[in-house]
């Protein structure tokens, strides 16, 4: 039996609970440790060795003596908890102090005329017989930091939240004491989805870990990926009360939001003036957030933010927080199309770009969903499919945190199987259809892998059987891979009728210099005919397959987004003159034109030989010498800005094509 050398503070009873250690003995003369939960570990013996890999920790010692772990920030942690014990009245904080599972507590639940409680993971305890009294309230509130208008304050330099329940007159009748801890490696199930600047979103229903885990993330992006990271800290819950942030953010910044009802603004506010990397915001509950959240993404902020939802279908259901994930919207089907469904006259579909590349639905403080691509499970979770997600879970009973993916289950089959053979997907078992489609995955795989070159393919409005055999029959130098994600497809290929029906996908493909390919009918045959037209180009042009388009259009992309940008965002709203960047002077007659469409006025400008574009906050009207001057560079017009989707005109729809957010309000 080995035996436990114990720091003189930790009874010997609570040594596997506590901070949730877990420790499992692997052998007579070696222990592994759980290393979730904290981050250094005080070895008492001479002769004990550690090593670490993927977050196992293993410490080899002698089994006279063995090493115990400590928290780096034990004595603060407990310094914390002490002044959270601190707000129940003195009788009966002793009861609370010694109950067993108190590292653990979650809540501490004061309601006048009530027994008060306390949560612990287990379950309720009631601390005591006597009822909570009005001068117990006034006693803990008295201990906090002031109210805002969402009931909630703070203990100042803790990460503790206490939220009030007020009478019909606005007095205080019940107090809820969340305990707020930050903790070491909550967030390392996905550390792999934010560290390569992929925005992210977490939902999940109260309590269940979301704000730990955020905080985790500001932190892990801070610290280990050097990032600037500016938290939106509308509670103070990630950062804590008080002015100084709390160390659990290590070295992201906070903005403190002085009132819920504008954390909008303050997230706006934090683009603006603080040039952050990653913005980080716990609860986007209102439309205006979701907005405001769309805005920062659309220009290339990694957001990583939370919201209220068991699942994503939650949020696609939610009409406030639907915007978070591209929208929904009701489509017609044509004739034709609607006899292929069955008779189905309307379909639900994606309105736009999803605001988060990723999602994860936090089931508890140690599984958590994974959506790799949030686009895609919407689509599919609209089709009537089931979407990829793959199951995380830090395994307790053993030592290591395992990655566990919920076996692949391809939507592209599943959708072949739904169109062709008119199966229902719904009436199969989960387990019949993951394993129909890993064979046919399997097939696929082993099939591209003997050819040269790989090609990934978007198929819009075809079955994808029809093209899966189509590629087969055509026996071509390079292998053919379907993807459901059309930034990362090198080709296009769409039923004439359908794409026409569907300008933003045209216009995505447009803009991202993605070659599209149509054919008029979905016969085999001009499915067939169409795929070696596109790979007889894609062969011939190898490794520049649209790739000269693709620049340039890239560019006069950037240029017309930025243009729009600085019009909506700084020339309407605070009528200033805003220099644009120097761009070709092709490029600035482009955008000269965008900013007519917007009826206003813009003058070329030269910084030494390089040209730019000055937008002036005055109307076209005045505009004489720029309409003069229209020709010079004369080949941009109307139509191209039209072409690339940056039409304006009375429509609310995007410039671009892609759906744009409307502007805040102020
Ligand atoms: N990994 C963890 N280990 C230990 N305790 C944790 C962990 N994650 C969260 N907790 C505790 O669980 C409780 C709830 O966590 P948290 O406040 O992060 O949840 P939440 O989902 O943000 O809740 P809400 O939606 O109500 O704001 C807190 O007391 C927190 O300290």
């Amino acid at each position: 039996m080995l035996s436990l050398s114990l720091s003189n503070h930790v009874p010997p009873l609570t040594l596997l609970s506590h901070e949730r250690r877990i420790l499992k003995l692997q052998s007579r003369s070696s222990i592994l440790f759980h290393q979730l939960f904290h981050t250094k570990f005080l070895l008492l013996s001479n002769s004990s060795s550690l090593s670490s890999s993927h977050g196992v920790v293993a410490i080899s010692a002698s089994p006279s003596s063995v090493a115990v772990p400590e928290l780096e920030d034990e004595d603060h942690f407990d310094d914390e908890l002490r002044r959270l014990l601190a707000l129940v009245p003195e009788e009966i904080r002793q009861t609370l102090k010694e109950h067993p599972e108190i590292s653990e507590l979650i809540e501490i639940v004061l309601d006048l005329g009530r027994k008060p409680l306390a949560r612990f993971p287990s379950g309720d305890f009631v601390i005591s017989d006597d009822a909570v009294r009005v001068k117990d309230l006034e006693f803990a509130v008295s201990q906090v930091g002031e109210f805002t208008n969402d009931n909630r304050a703070g203990i100042s330099r803790t990460l503790h939240r206490i939220s009030a329940i007020r009478n019909r007159k606005g007095e205080i009748i019940g107090l809820t004491c969340r305990v707020g801890r930050s903790v070491r490696g909550s967030a390392n199930l996905l550390r792999d989805l934010v560290q390569d600047g992929n925005s992210l979103l977490l939902i999940g229903p109260p309590g269940v870990g979301k704000t730990t885990m955020i905080r985790e993330v500001a932190r892990m992006l801070g610290n280990d990926y050097e990032k600037r990271v500016m938290i939106v800290d509308t509670s103070n819950e990630i950062g804590g009360d008080g002015d100084i942030p709390h160390p659990g953010i290590g070295n992201a910044r906070r903005m403190q939001v002085p009132n819920s009802d504008i954390q909008h603004k303050v997230l706006i506010e934090a683009v603006e003036n603080h040039m952050p990397q990653v913005i980080v915001i716990d609860e986007i509950g209102t439309k205006l957030e979701a907005i405001a959240a769309s805005t920062i993404a659309e220009r290339g902020i990694q957001l990583v933010a939370t919201a209220h939802g068991a699942t994503i279908e939650n949020l696609i259901k939610n009409p406030s927080l639907d915007l978070l994930v591209g929208g929904v919207q009701s489509v017609t089907l044509g004739d034709e199309e609607a006899t292929r469904r069955g008779g189905q006259k309307t379909v639900l579909e994606r309105k736009g770009p999803s605001t988060f590349n990723c999602g994860a639905e936090i089931v508890s403080k140690t599984e958590v969903r994974v959506h790799r691509s949030l686009e895609a499970t919407v689509d599919a979770i609209l089709a009537g499919r089931l979407p990829n997600v793959e199951i995380r879970k830090i395994k307790s009973h053993g030592v290591e945190v395992i990655m566990e993916k919920e076996p692949f289950i391809d939507e592209k089959t599943v959708d072949k199987k739904h169109e062709e053979e008119t199966l229902d997907v719904s009436k199969l078992t989960k387990e019949e259809t993951v394993s129909e489609v890993l064979q046919t995955k399997e097939i696929t795989e082993a099939e591209s892998s003997e050819k040269d070159t790989l090609m990934y393919l978007y198929v819009y409005g075809i079955a994808e059987s029809t093209v899966l055999q189509a590629i087969k029959q055509l026996e071509m130098e390079t292998a053919v891979e379907l993807t459901d994600d059309i930034s990362e497809a090198e080709a296009l290929l769409a039923l004439q009728a359908k794409i026409r029906k569907n300008p933003r996908i045209k216009s995505f493909a447009t803009s991202h210099g993605i070659p599209v390919y149509v054919t008029k009918t979905n016969s085999g045959i001009q499915v067939a005919k169409a795929i070696r037209a596109l790979l007889t180009d894609y062969e011939d042009g190898l490794g520049e397959f649209g790739s000269e388009d693709r620049l340039k259009l890239s560019e006069k992309m950037d240029a017309l987004e930025e243009a729009r940008l600085a019009i909506e965002r700084i020339v309407i709203p605070k009528k200033e003159t805003t220099d644009l960047l120097p761009r070709p002077p092709r490029i600035v007659s482009l955008q000269g034109k965008l900013v007519r469409k917007y009826n206003l006025r813009s003058e070329r400008k030269w910084r030494g030989d390089e040209m730019y574009l000055r937008i002036l906050p005055y109307s076209t009207e005045e505009d004489r010498d720029d309409r003069e001057d229209e020709g010079e560079f004369g080949e941009a017009n109307g139509e191209e800005l039209d072409e690339l989707g940056f039409a304006t005109g009375e429509s609310n729809d995007s410039p671009s094509g892609i759906d744009r957010l409307p502007l805040l309000p102020d």
